[in-house]
């Protein structure tokens, strides 16, 4: 049987007195696309943050391909991850950014197909500007773009479909189905059914994970 790309049991994460997580479980097949929904402020990023391990959980157990998330350099590399916002790197423009993160994950930055990726992104014309003289939806792309050239096996992300519009959308969830198309896994929390439905994701509630 293939490993589970993420496994979670009995995670519970409280902000002070207030328990958001209370005995979640979450299992991911490898390959499998998984889009969980539900109201603003019921843990959605909190739960994608303990499993990028940017948080760690107040109780629970968490595997990602079999061992302890954000512990080693082989987690790093098989995981790209949009929880957090990118910092930018000063002075770079948008194709330098795309260069090193090739340069970072092995690729041969001339090979990689930085140009096609920048135009499916409809970045394209933004090249050589600067990411922070960009507006928020195309550094969103840009985002996403840097996040599916590198190699990975498993996506995890935030509302990827945030700040896009509809033709973004559209073009964001072909190459997310794409990417599991080629075997990748990819969790993610999204408000957008149609969204999700497109990027290949089964949709998941919130409420549906905490343990019975
Ligand atoms: N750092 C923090 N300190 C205190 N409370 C927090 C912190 N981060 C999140 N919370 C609270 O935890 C709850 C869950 O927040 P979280 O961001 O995980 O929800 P969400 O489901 O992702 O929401 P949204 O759909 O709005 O993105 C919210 O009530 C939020 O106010």
């Amino acid at each position: 049987m293939d490993q589970s790309a993420i496994e979670v049991r009995g995670l519970s994460v409280s902000y002070g007195a207030a328990p958001v997580l209370v005995d979640v479980d979450l299992t991911v097949p490898t390959g499998a696309g998984v889009c969980i929904t539900g109201e603003n402020g019921i843990g959605k990023s909190t739960l994608l943050r303990c499993i990028a391990s940017l948080q760690r959980p107040d109780a629970g157990e968490i595997e990602i391909f079999g061992g302890p998330p954000g512990s080693t350099p082989e987690f790093w590399r098989a995981v790209a991850t949009t929880v957090e916002p990118p910092t930018w790197y000063p002075g770079l423009t948008t194709r330098e950014h795309a260069e090193l993160v090739c340069r970072a994950h092995g690729l041969d930055a001339a090979d990689a197909g930085i140009d096609e990726a920048l135009e499916r992104f409809g970045i394209a014309s933004h090249a050589d500007a600067v990411p922070p003289s960009m507006s928020s939806g195309q550094k969103q792309r840009l985002t996403l773009a840097l996040a599916l050239l590198r190699p990975s096996r498993l996506m995890i992300l935030d509302e990827p479909e945030q700040r896009l519009d509809p033709d973004g959308r559209a073009q964001v969830a072909a190459m997310l189905a794409e990417y599991r198309d080629g075997g990748g896994t990819i969790l993610m929390a999204s408000h957008d059914d149609v969204f999700a439905a497109a990027a290949g994701t089964e949709v998941t509630g919130m409420a549906a994970l905490v343990a019975g």
